[in-house]
């Protein structure tokens, strides 16, 4: 049940300025994890106004907001995949949508249901990976080890089982076709979140944004640009102010370890970056950054190199950071602890 409570706050608080979130909301220089949780719902309320998500798609004030409160309670509190990191990635989301003109690139189905996909990507997150729901055998794996991508499934269905609850269906006006296109695209970018599938695609995405060749009739071309901006979105904490980075590290690891201690307790020997006695942070997060998250933005900054350059030179900026840490490690100036890696 929806608490009643939220939702008298939500569609009856006078509408806040944007400026109210946070400074500058609306630029990829803004850092979502700076608006106050209790003005996040709001926040992603203003989003879909802002975008004329609401009017265009005659969204009922109490259905969206019923819509946003079971979102947020669908999800867990371990230390990363929670409600702020939800939040975090649909903001990133917002600003593609605003900043990099996605009219252009998406059909209005995509347009709309890219916010909403980013929104419930990770719902009810467990704080653990597809390796350990398959080799520990769990009920998730029982039902979709078949098809892989495990988590991502579940978050899938459980974004259909929130759409389907009298009054929280933001596609309410859709057609009988519309929404059955809708759930085919949200299905296939919170599938295309699971960062086994990014990394079997990105040849493909590469290809397609260094021969400027994106074709907007091109059905597998829109397909491949979704997949590569909700990765951006999962990975958009990188392209924040340091703190914010280094924090995000933080968290992330406090996630993996307890899995490894976990995957430890029964038995099992973790992988070296989930376990707490071997994982080399500062080595690990160089690597990730610079394999796997900077390529995302570099292919971005292909398409829109004036929008998008900011957010190349935030990882840059990121990576050196990481790099300066390792430096201090090696020297042996500072001690292998949690202060000197995520304290200033
Ligand atoms: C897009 O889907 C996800 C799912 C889960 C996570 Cl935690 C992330 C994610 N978001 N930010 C980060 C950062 C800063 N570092 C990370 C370091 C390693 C890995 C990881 O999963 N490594 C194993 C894999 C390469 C086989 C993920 C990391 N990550 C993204
Ligand atoms: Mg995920
Ligand atoms: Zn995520």
């Amino acid at each position: 049940h929806v608490p009643d409570r939220g939702i008298e706050e939500l569609t009856s608080a006078p509408t806040k300025r944007m400026e109210d979130f946070c400074p500058n909301f609306d630029s990829f220089v803004s850092v979502p994890r700076h608006v106050a949780d209790s003005d996040t719902c709001q926040a992603v309320m203003f989003m879909f106004d802002d975008l004329s998500l609401t009017k265009q798609y005659r969204i009922h004030r109490t259905t969206l907001a019923r819509f946003v409160l079971l979102a947020r309670k669908g999800y867990r509190d371990p230390p990363y995949h929670n409600w702020s990191h939800a939040f975090s990635v649909a903001h990133f989301t917002y600003l593609c949508l605003k900043n990099l003109r996605l009219e252009n690139y998406l059909t209005p189905l995509e347009y709309f249901s890219f916010l909403v996909a980013s929104l419930c990507h990770d719902i009810d997150h467990r704080g653990t990976n597809n390796s350990f729901e398959n080799s520990s055998g769990s009920a998730l794996s029982g039902l979709y080890s078949s098809e892989g991508s495990v988590l991502e499934r579940h978050h899938f269905s459980q974004t259909v089982c929130i759409l389907n609850r009298e009054g929280c269906n933001v596609f309410e006006n859709l057609s009988e076709k519309e929404y059955s296109a809708v759930l085919d695209i949200i299905r296939d970018i919170i599938l295309a979140t699971d960062l086994a599938h990014h990394l079997k695609i990105r040849k493909d995405i590469e290809a397609m944004v260094s021969q400027k060749k994106f074709d907007v009739h091109n059905q597998q071309h829109r397909y491949l640009l979704l997949c590569l901006l909700m990765t951006a979105s999962d990975l958009s904490d990188q392209t924040k102010v340091w703190k914010n980075t280094r924090q995000v590290a933080k968290l992330i690891y406090q996630e993996f370890f307890s899995l490894g201690d976990k995957e430890k307790s029964l038995g099992k020997q973790p992988a070296e970056g989930m376990d707490r006695d071997k994982a080399d942070i500062p080595q690990l997060q160089v690597n990730f950054l610079n394999i796997i998250a900077a390529p995302v933005y570099k292919a971005m900054e292909q398409i829109w190199p004036n929008e998008c350059g900011v957010l190349c030179k935030q990882i840059e900026r990121n990576i050196s950071n990481w790099k300066t840490i390792r430096q201090k490690l090696e020297n042996k100036e500072v001690e292998k602890t949690d202060r000197t890696i995520f304290e200033e």
